[in-house]
């Protein structure tokens, strides 16, 4: 089975991401490429990086209306991406639309609550459920609109996953222990992630900001080995 650890290379230089590519490519099962990357490089740049064989997360996080979603979906194609994300809160025929559009084989995953936010963040923007309660309802959204899973914090993936145990579940805002959090509020460890039913696990700083990459993918892919099998609760 090919290793569930995806590293997020978020960078606007094409060099430093085929270099972190290539650092950590034994280690993990594929590279994330978002907004960061693609706003600097284009397709063109994706297309770099693919090139040296491992599967693509292309993370753009579509939310805009149906047509327009769908459409940008298609035009993204030539690209194979395995897996690519869409905002939830966009709606049921955005999301369908997307899931019409992408190409066989592409995982289509619905981004819930960014796991930059709390319920205090929620509440901001109008949404008086707590995250767990949110998550619960856009996996739902997601699940009857065709989406093949979503983008969840590990705190909610157990949850997640009996409520939809066919569903693909890509778990960021992973910190191995004592690592720097950042800006991310919803957080856990690989291995706890795991445990819990993640599919995918997305790091990104632990790993490119780290002295030695290569050595900071391979102690988190030896946590994984060693990982409990899954225990996932309601
Ligand atoms: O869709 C994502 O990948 C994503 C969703 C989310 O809720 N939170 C989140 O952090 N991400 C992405 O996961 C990566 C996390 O990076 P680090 O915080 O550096 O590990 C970034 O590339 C984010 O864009």
């Amino acid at each position: 089975m090919s290793s569930p650890l995806f590293v997020a290379i978020d960078t606007p230089a094409l060099d430093q991401a085929l270099a972190l590519a290539s650092a950590v490519t034994a280690h993990v099962g594929g590279v994330k490429l978002g907004l960061e990357f693609f706003a600097a490089n284009g397709p063109a740049g994706v297309a770099r990086v693919a090139a040296m064989g491992l599967p693509v997360f292309l993370d753009l996080k579509l939310h805009d209306i149906p047509n327009t979603v769908g459409k940008a979906v298609a035009a993204l194609t030539p690209l194979k991406p395995a897996v690519l994300t869409v905002h939830a809160a966009g709606g049921r025929a955005m999301l369908a639309a997307a899931k019409a559009a992408a190409p066989a084989g592409c995982k289509v995953v619905a981004v819930t609550v960014l796991t930059s936010l709390d319920s205090t963040d929620l509440a901001e923007v109008g949404v008086s459920a707590s995250p767990a309660e949110q998550v619960a309802r856009l996996a739902d959204l997601a699940r009857s609109a065709g989406c093949d899973g979503i983008v969840c914090s590990g705190e909610e993936v157990a949850a997640a996953a009996v409520r939809w145990p066919e569903g693909y579940f890509v778990v960021p805002g992973i910190r191995p222990a004592g690592s720097d959090v950042g800006d991310q509020k919803r957080v856990l460890t690989p291995p706890e992630a795991l445990a819990r039913g993640a599919s995918m696990l997305v790091v990104g700083r632990p790993i490119t900001a780290a002295s030695d990459p290569a050595e900071a993918a391979r102690s988190i892919a030896a946590s994984l080995d060693a990982a409990p099998a899954l225990t996932a609760t309601a």
